[in-house]
């Protein structure tokens, strides 16, 4: 049976994740959250002109030879503006952040001065316009700084609040309810049994939802029976999961009872099998309104799905106007030999020559066991389904991996 191609598959996941509906919160909580509405100024910034320096606001005219003499009639600093205007002959202190009172044109820093009582000698020629910050340089009321779509930065917040937005309209988080699945699963810090594995997929799967600013609800680990995979996906619905990623289970073992307890649980199942390497046995469907993402258990098919899967889709919840991964070019460190129907996603090294070239080496042993060369590797090296062999040196196409 010809598998499905992971782009066919992404789109399947992505079909009809609409953004999450906008809830307002406070600048000190928006943080990496998605604005839900474009954001506009509520003033323009500054206000007025604006010094930009310690000195003297004048009239560039009557400063413009050195040894000018001007009288200073008063001063202005930030918050208290000079009332009066600069007539000529005339100077008013000024400090950084006040308002250029009318009359002035220029600023003559301090430093460019000698004063003597009320009277101040020019050292340096006034420009006009120098050290003065025009009204509106920065942002004008109404102008549209923030987009929707946007997952915000520190630096977005502190625009937010020069446009004087106290509270944002951001999209709800998604709630991701993650199961685990298996009989030899112990957790970490316990001795395990022979053949006992210690549980590591769940680590991995909720730290990634969440800096992806998913909310996790962690449903712990079912035994391999029909009972308890299925009490874990209701308690998932119950908790109003908008995603519930499983993993493990997903493979066609006698023991694999994913498919069936969602099948029992009523899943409209999109697709299982996917030509992709690692992951193929990945299985996506909805439940009601619920998405599931049915993981592989191998430690590293796990990770890699959820990366190309599910991060996606929490993008998309989340609103996020840029869901998808971008790819970047590299150039090969070693020989590879020619790939079969399988899209394959390889743990690679990443490394910047001196003339800028990125090189990325995958790893030598590529089995979805293996959690310690997930762990080293940067990217993952992306070979579209039947790719030739290729060389080193030639080019290839990566996707950087979360630090
Ligand atoms: N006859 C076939 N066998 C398998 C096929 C196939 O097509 N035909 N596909 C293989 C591929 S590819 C994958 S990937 C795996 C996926 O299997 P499952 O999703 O059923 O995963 P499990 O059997 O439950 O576990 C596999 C492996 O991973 C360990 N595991 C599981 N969960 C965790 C966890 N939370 N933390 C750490 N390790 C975990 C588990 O102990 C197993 O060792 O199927 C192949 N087989
Ligand atoms: O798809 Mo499995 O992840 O190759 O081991």
């Amino acid at each position: 049976m010809a598998l499905m191609p992971v782009s066919d598959a992404l789109a399947a996941v992505l079909a009809g994740a609409a953004p999450l509906p906008a809830e307002m919160v406070s600048l000190d909580e928006a943080h990496h959250r998605v604005l839900a509405h474009d954001v506009a100024a509520r003033r323009t910034q500054p206000p007025q002109a604006m010094s930009a320096m310690d000195g003297y606001a004048v009239r560039a005219a009557d400063a413009a030879t050195i040894d000018s003499r001007l009288t200073m009639i008063g001063e202005v600093a930030a918050g208290r503006p000079f009332t009066g205007r600069v007539g000529a002959g005339e100077a008013v202190r000024i400090f950084t952040g006040g308002v250029v009172p009318d009359g002035a044109d220029a600023v003559v820093i301090q430093e460019d001065t000698i004063a003597e009582g009320k009277q101040i000698t020019i050292k340096e020629a006034a420009i006009v316009g120098r050290h003065i910050r025009p009204a509106g340089v920065d942002f004008r009321e109404g102008d549209v700084l923030l987009r929707k779509g946007t997952r915000l930065t520190e630096r977005d917040l502190a625009v937010a609040a020069g446009m004087n937005h106290p509270h944002l309209a951001v999209c709800r988080r998604p709630k991701v309810a993650i199961l685990a699945t298996g009989d030899e699963l112990v957790m970490p810090g316990s001795t395990p049994g022979h053949g006992q594995i210690v549980y590591s997929n769940g680590y991995a799967l909720h730290a990634l939802a969440r800096s992806e600013g998913a909310e996790t609800i962690d449903l712990g680990v079912a035994a391999d029976t029909l009972e308890a995979t299925t009490a874990g996906i209701r308690r998932a619905r119950e908790s109003g999961a908008d995603v519930l990623v499983t993993t493990g289970g997903a493979s066609v073992g006698d023991h694999d009872l994913v498919q069936q307890a969602l099948k029992d649980e009523g899943i409209a199942m999109a697709f299982w099998k996917i030509a992709m390497r690692p992951g193929k046995p990945m299985m996506h469907g909805r439940l009601g309104t619920m998405g599931v993402i049915g993981l592989p258990g191998n430690p590293v098919s796990s990770y890699v799905c959820a990366f190309l899967f599910m991060v996606p889709l929490i993008r998309a919840l989340s609103g996020r106007s840029v869901i998808h991964h971008r790819r970047e070019r590299a150039v090969l460190g070693r020989d590879l030999g020619a790939n079969d129907q399988r899209e394959d996603y390889l743990r690679a090294r990443l490394e910047l020559r001196d003339d800028g070239t990125l090189v990325a080496l995958p790893v030598s042993h590529q089995d979805s066991s293996l959690l310690a060369n997930l762990a080293a590797a940067q990217v993952l090296l992306v070979r579209a389904p039947f790719a030739p062999k290729a060389e080193a040196g030639s080019p290839c196409e990566v996707l950087r991996l979360p630090v």
